[in-house]
């Protein structure tokens, strides 16, 4: 049971097509010895201008991206493909201006009551694992969008997940267009949209040009293809070049009140996940407002970078650990990931077989019952203490809870923490006796470890 804390927030299995983006959090105290972070030097920032003739206000002045853009472009992702072969991460500013800013700010804000607390996985070496919301790892709220990959015969991005199929539209709903994949959310967000505004105070008709819904958040979407698709054709492109479709959209916000989300890599399970995007959209984001992006290269000086209104930040998902420090106001940010043709057909491949990417055993799939139940025991096990010592009680406590699991639970409880030693046949009462015979220190380095991770 030493061991817990490392087997929960460790690489875990993702089902193909959820909106799960299951990042590993490291277990804190292996890493190397702390370097101070840094924060990114003007010098080492890129200007995004090149990519702006992409955005929604841009694209309606000009259809056509002139051969001068097109090299600006090009010049600009050769740039972006060197750094990220030297240094693993990028960052480039002036995305777009304070309107375009304020124009794609307020398609989220009109999101924003549709946002959900976001969920980790936890279970490591385990066929199964679970996801919960653990507000203390990763406190941010979130809103997948999907659609919005035009098929244009330059843009390879034809999106494999089914919930993006013209088919899971409603007559009338364009499938191209940026909006949230829930179709419940999708609906109702729409008819918010087709409201009267209460700003200018009056009925108003909706225009055609907003049937398109958040074409601003699209416009940064193509915005970042182009990014990509010129990464893909740099020379010496390396890792890039075989980039190819990418992921929904997360839409992410992290409340003022300190929400963070700890030190991880996105991918540790084999996705196919290559790139990881962020956009920011926070104006005046001041040095109290905390809330940066710490990334941690191998070797070298962490580097913080604050979430500034039209920045773009990107780096490996596969290598590079980073973490959200804690943000003391409100912040906006949207991610996408770009798949590797090859992992990724690999990791679809896998998950069509085994029902698991990362490698699964083809367990049996678990209830949703039985994965509530084990989430609930799991968050009382990692979640409480409060600070306090733990005491003999508590384990007592825990004891009689494991020993109301229903049994698929233990078994899922069972795996998450302790991966493959988890015998198949393991009853609730086993994980009671377990925690009967845990001492109260050992409950406390469980929670400590958590803790440590807290202030890394
Ligand atoms: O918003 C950021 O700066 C990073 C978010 C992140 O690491 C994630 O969602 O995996
Ligand atoms: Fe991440």
């Amino acid at each position: 049971m030493q061991k817990l804390i490392k087997a929960l927030l460790s690489d875990a299995p993702t089902a193909t097509g959820s909106h799960q983006h299951s990042p590993s959090v490291e277990a804190a105290g292996e890493s190397l010895p702390k370097l101070a972070p840094r924060p990114v030097r003007a010098d080492e920032v890129f200007d995004a201008a090149p990519l702006r003739s992409q955005l929604a206000s841009e694209a309606k002045k000009s259809k056509t991206q002139s051969s001068a853009a097109k090299k600006q472009i090009a010049r600009l992702a050769q740039q972006v493909a060197e750094r990220l072969a030297s240094c693993g991460w990028a960052v480039l500013d002036g995305l777009f201006d304070s309107s375009e800013s304020a124009a794609v700010r307020a398609e989220m804000e009109q999101l924003e009551p549709h946002f959900h607390a976001s969920e980790i996985w936890v279970g490591h070496q385990a066929a199964v694992g679970a996801q919960m919301t653990m507000p203390d790892i990763r406190g941010d709220r979130v809103l997948w969008m999907c659609g919005h990959h035009p098929q244009r015969s330059s843009t390879p991005w034809s999106h494999a997940n089914t919930s993006q199929s013209g088919s899971d539209f409603a007559p009338g709903e364009d499938p191209h267009a940026l909006q949230p994949c829930s179709s419940s959310i999708r609906q109702t967000a729409r008819e918010e949209t087709a409201k009267p505004s209460l700003r200018t105070g009056g009925a108003r008709r909706v225009q055609p040009s907003e049937r398109w819904l958040n074409r601003h958040l699209s416009g940064m979407l193509d915005a970042m293809d182009a990014l990509v698709l010129g990464l893909k054709e740099a020379p010496n492109t390396g890792r890039c070049a075989n980039l190819a479709d990418r992921s929904d959209a997360m839409l992410a916000v992290y409340p003022e009140t300190g929400a963070r989300f700890q030190r991880h890599v996105d991918n540790t399970a084999g996705d196919g996940r290559r790139l990881t995007f962020l956009c920011y959209m926070n104006e005046e984001w001041g040095a109290t407002d905390g809330g940066e992006l710490c990334m941690h290269p191998t070797g070298s000086q962490p580097v913080l970078v604050a979430p500034a209104a039209g920045r773009l930040a990107l780096f490996f998902a596969d290598t590079m650990p980073h973490e959200v420090l804690p943000a003391r106001r409100h912040r906006y940010s949207v991610n996408v990931w770009y798949y590797d043709t090859e992992e990724r057909a690999r990791a679809e491949h896998e998950a069509a077989t085994r029902g698991r990417i990362g490698g699964g055993t083809g367990a049996a799939p678990i209830s949703d019952a039985d994965n509530a139940a084990a989430k609930g025991f799991l968050q009382q096990v990692l979640g409480g203490g409060n600070g306090r010592p733990a005491e003999r009680a508590e384990l007592e406590r825990l004891a009689n809870e494991a020993e109301r699991l229903p049994p698929g639970a233990a078994h899922v409880v069972a795996q998450v923490t302790m991966g493959s030693r988890a015998a198949p046949d393991v009853k609730p009462t086993d994980v009671a006796a377990s925690l009967r015979a845990m001492v109260p220190a050992a409950l406390d380095a469980l929670r400590g470890d958590l803790s440590v991770m807290r202030t890394s």
